[in-house]
Formats: structure tokens, sequence, C-alpha cells
């Protein structure tokens, strides 16, 4: 099949304070009463903006607290939940994986889905799949929907407001899309949205790179500072926007393979975010694909810039032996994962050996 498929979800709203008139974007999709699913952080942010909004539109809700893991137990638990509440449509509000798990619930509620970032720390939001773990954390499938969320709403004051390093782990995560999307490409793959690279997602995962190196580092800078600037409204759109298109419609290759390996290893590792792995991840896919010195190197700086880990100290992985790296490098290179959009040649060693080349190239 040499068909180009590109997704994407009905609508995409990013702005300050643009949680303020989620009512409003609700009854534009004719429910009324959702599920909305967030943590006990999140909600403490947000609630109060939401419940005005909701109020004001004269729309009920019920509230289900996400216990923390994108998993089958906690998707069942919480759809089961919907059902006995008769509601009509799913709103998740936190990072990616509560994101992740409210997919899955309108999925098998067949109802709609609106998605709320609260971070810009992953490319979750617009996609129409879900990223699924074990109850203990470990990486067990990718997740695919009929449709990618009716709307996601993205307030900028709200993600600048997240601490930083989520920040940069979203910026982590957006860098490997057009790293990935390359890959892909040239391999010429199928994307996660089941055919080829068309020409807008190869131009949007592009852009997303340009973006990030461009503003990267004075978005991050101005977050810690708690502002929202042009930078940062630039950055959080290519963490989410650019990035969710690219990587879905895109393709993925070795970045997230290698991510998905990490998750198979026990100890501290766990306490990294997504993005964090995925830096990693990344540098790891560039040194398998043979780029010159120099250009990895400008991925290792700017990384090292946004406190991004790029040795295995920084992974807290200094001790993990060659096994356990042969361990990440067979998850890494299983069919079930996209390292064939690499190359289907490579290797657990081949992974294991670069995960080492990675730490001697940025010490
Ligand atoms: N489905 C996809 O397309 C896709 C894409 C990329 C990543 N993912 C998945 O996303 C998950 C990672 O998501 P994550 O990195 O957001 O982590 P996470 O969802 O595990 O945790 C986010 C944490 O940040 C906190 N938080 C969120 N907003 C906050 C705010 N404004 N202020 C303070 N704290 C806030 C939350 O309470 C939570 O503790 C992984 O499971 C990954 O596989 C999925
Ligand atoms: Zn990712």
């Amino acid at each position: 099949m040499s068909e180009i498929v590109f997704v994407s979800p009905s609508k995409y709203i990013q702005g300050k304070n643009a949680l303020e008139k989620i009512g409003k974007h609700v009854k534009e999709t004719a429910s009324k009463k959702p599920l909305i699913l967030s943590d006990e952080t999140v909600w403490g942010i947000t609630g109060e903006a939401i419940e005005k909004s909701f109020k004001e539109e004269d729309l009920a809700y019920h509230y289900v607290e996400f216990n923390g893991e994108a998993s089958w137990n906690e998707i069942n638990r919480i759809t089961d939940e919907g059902k006995s509440e008769s509601v009509d449509a799913v709103i998740g509000v936190g990072g990616g994986k509560t994101l992740d798990t409210a997919k899955a619930i309108a999925d098998q509620l067949e109802t709609g889905v609106i998605i709320v970032p609260t971070t810009a720390s992953t490319d979750a939001p617009t996609s129409a799949l879900s990223v699924i773990y074990s109850d203990k954390g470990v990486f067990e499938s990718y997740n695919f929907y009929k449709k990618n969320p009716d709307l996601v709403l993205v307030d900028t004051k709200v993600v600048a407001g997240a601490p930083p390093r989520l920040f940069a782990s979203g910026i982590a995560d957006a860098m490997a899309t057009w790293v990935e999307a390359r890959a892909a490409i040239k391999s010429n793959s199928d994307t996660m949205a089941g055919g080829k690279t068309s020409i807008a997602a190869k131009a949007i995962a592009e852009t997303c790179e340009k973006t990030l190196f461009d503003y990267g580092q004075a978005a991050y800078k101005a977050v810690k500072e708690g502002l929202v600037t042009k930078q940062v409204e630039a950055v959080v759109e290519a963490n989410t926007l650019l990035s969710g298109l690219g990587f879905e419609s895109g393709g993925l290759a070795g970045a997230h393979a290698i991510h998905n390996g990490f998750t198979v290893l026990d100890g501290d590792i766990h306490h990294l975010t997504h993005g964090e792995k995925v830096a990693y991840g990344t540098l790891t896919h560039l040194v398998l694909e043979l780029h010159p010195e120099k250009e990895i190197r400008k991925y290792i700086d700017f990384y090292q810039s946004l406190g991004l880990p790029t040795t295995l100290k920084d992974l807290h992985l200094e001790n993990a032996s060659y096994e356990d790296l042969v361990k990440v490098g067979e998850a890494a290179t299983s069919d079930a994962d996209t390292m064939g959009n690499l190359s289907p040649e490579i290797t657990a060693e081949d992974v294991a050996d670069a995960i080492l080349a990675v730490d001697q190239l940025s010490k």
C-alpha cells in the first residue's frame, strides 16, 4: 500500500486563560454531562476555572480522580463509572497519562473526547492513540482509535505554570518528531496513522524541530520565571500541535522504541519523565543512523542547556550491566515496536552499543 494518511483533532485552541471558556466549547460538542478525569494536583490548579465555566453554561459533570497509570485496570475502572453515571463525553485534564486514559475511556464508552493538557510535557494531546502500561509502569502496547480528539484546549498560562522540568521534557518529546519522521520517510514505512507520510506531515515535523532550536531555550528560561512570552506560546504549539501531528502522521522510529525499551528496567529510571527518556532515545537513534559527531553534538548541547539527560548517570543507569542494556535493545527491536522504521536490521546489541556510545559522546 502506498496511500498517504493524515489525521488530526477536529479543533485545536491555545491561548492564555483559554480554560475560562471550556463550558462554551463543551456545549458546542452537544455534551450535557461529561466525565472529567484529572488528578488532585491538576484539579487544584484548574478545578475552579472549570467549575465556574460549567456553571455559566449550566452544564453538569461527573468528576473522577485518576490513579496515575494508563493501564487497562484503571481504564476499565473508570469506564464502568462512566457507564453507571451515564456520561456523554470524556474530558481529560492533566499530563500525558491522564490524557491517554481519557481517550481510552471515551473509546470504550463510544463518546466524544476533549483533551485539556495542563503541561506541555508530551505530544499525547492530539493523537488517536494511547500508550498503555502495566500497573507497574512497564510499556505494554499502543492502543489505536477510530478518531482523534474532538477538541484540544490548551491554556498557556496553566501550561507555563507547570514545573519547568515538564516543559523541557515536552521539548525533548517534540525534538524526536523530525528525527523519527525523517527515518520513517527514508525507509518508506507506515506511520501511526496507518499510511505513508504526507508532505504536510513532513513539513510540520521539520518546522517542529526548527521552532524548538529557534525558541526552546528562551521559552525554557521564561517558564522558569513564570512568564508566558511569544517564545513560550511558540514552543507550547511545537510541543503539542506540531509534534502531535508530526509524530502520528509523520512516523515513529528509533527514539521512541528505545524509550519503550528503557521502561523494562527496574530502578530509578522510572522516576524520569517520558520526554527525558525520549531525549536519550533520540541521541541513540542519531548514533544508530550514523550522523556526524558535530551534528549529534548540536542536540547534546541543546538538551544539556535544558537540563535533559544525556549521560547514563543522568538516566540513573551508570551501574547498569551490559545485559541490562541488551534487554532495553531487545524490547526496542521487538516486532511490537517501531525500530524497524529506522532499520529492520538493527539488533539488541546494536542498541546497547549505541546507548553506551551516546554516553561517551556526552561526557
Ligand atoms: N498517546 C500519545 O500519543 C502519547 C504521546 C507521547 C507520550 N505519551 C504518554 O504520555 C505519558 C507521559 O506523560 P507526562 O510526561 O505528562 O507525565 P504524567 O502524565 O505521568 O505526569 C504528569 C505529572 O504532572 C503533573 N502536572 C500536570 N500538569 C501540571 C501543572 N500544570 N502543574 C503542576 N503539575 C502538573 C501531574 O499531576 C502528573 O503528576 C507516557 O505514558 C507516554 O507514553 C502518549
Ligand atoms: Zn513521545
